[in-house]
C-alpha cells in the first residue's frame, strides 16, 4: 500500500528505517485501534503516558525555536509548541476527564521508562546537534501518526470505538500539518546540506537518529499494550 507524500527527506528516512518503520506503523496497538480490539484500559494507560510525553515533546519543539535559522523555521516551531500545549493536550484531557482522570493527575503521572527514554533522546539529539539533528528525531512522531491515521481511515472497522482518534490524524487539518512539516524539513536540508542528502557525510547520523526515534515509538506502543 502506498504512503502519504510528506516530502523527499521523509521518503528517504522512511525507507532507511526499514523494518523498524513497518513495526511502528503496523504495531499490534495500531491494529487494535483499527479493529476496535484494543482494551480500553490499554488506551487510557497510553493516553496518560502520552500526556506526559507531550509535555516533554513540547519542550523539544521549543528547542526548535532556539535552533532555527530562518523566520519560517521559527514560526513553524513556535506554532507547533502552541498547537501542542493549547490544543493537542486538551484532547487527552477531555478523553481522560470522561474516564474520571483529572488534568492534575495527568500532569503528575509517573513516567514509564519507555516514555522517558524517547523524549529525552529527542531532546538530547537537539541539544547535541543542530536543527536537522533535532528534526530527524522529531519527524517519526509527527509523520508516523499522519501515515497511521491515513491508513486506518481507509481500513478501520466502522464500529471501532477509536474512530475519533483515527479521524484526528486522518483529517485534512492534521494531514496538512504533516505536509507543512515535511516541506519545512526539505527546505532545512536544502539550506544546510544541499539537494542530495544521501550523498552527504551527515546522512548516516541523521538516519540513525530517525531510526532510533522510530524504534522508541515501537517501545511506546509496547508500553501501551502492557497497561491492560
Ligand atoms: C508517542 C507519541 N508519538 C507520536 C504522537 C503524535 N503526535 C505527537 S505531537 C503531535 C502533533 C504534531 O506535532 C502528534 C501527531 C503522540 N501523540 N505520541
Amino acid at each position: 500500500m502506498s504512503y502519504p507524500d510528506y516530502g523527499k527527506t521523509f521518503a528517504l528516512w522512511r525507507e532507511g528505517a526499514g523494518q523498524s518503520w513497518h513495526d511502528y506503523v503496523t504495531h499490534p496497538f495500531v491494529e487494535g485501534l483499527r479493529d476496535g480490539s484494543l482494551p480500553r484500559a490499554s488506551f487510557l494507560h497510553y493516553l496518560i503516558q502520552d500526556y506526559v510525553y507531550l509535555v516533554h515533546y513540547s519542550r523539544a519543539w521549543s528547542l526548535g525555536v532556539i535552533k532555527a535559522e530562518t523566520q519560517d523555521e521559527m514560526k513553524i516551531c513556535a506554532g507547533t509548541v502552541h498547537a501542542l500545549v493549547n490544543h493537542e493536550m486538551a484532547l487527552h484531557v477531555e478523553t481522560c476527564a470522561a474516564a474520571g482522570i483529572s488534568e492534575e493527575a495527568l500532569f503528575n503521572a509517573g513516567e514509564t521508562t519507555e516514555n522517558l527514554a524517547y523524549t529525552r533522546y529527542v531532546l538530547d539529539a537537539g541539544m547535541q546537534g543542530d536543527f536537522l539533528d533535532l528534526m530527524a528525531a522529531l519527524a517519526p512522531c509527527v509523520l508516523g501518526y499522519g501515515e497511521i491515521g491515513a491508513r486506518l481511515a481507509q481500513t478501520a472497522s466502522g464500529d471501532t470505538p477509536y474512530m475519533q482518534w483515527i479521524e484526528t490524524y486522518a483529517g485534512d487539518e492534521y494531514q496538512e500539518v504533516c505536509r507543512t512539516a515535511g516541506a519545512m524539513i526539505d527546505k532545512a536540508v536544502e539550506r544546510r546540506i544541499g539537494n542530495d542528502l544521501s550523498a552527504s557525510p551527515r546522512c548516516e547520523i541523521l538516519q540513525a537518529r530517525y531510526t532510533k526515534a522510530t524504534q522508541l515509538e515501537v517501545g511506546f506502543w509496547d508500553m501501551g499494550l502492557r497497561g491492560q
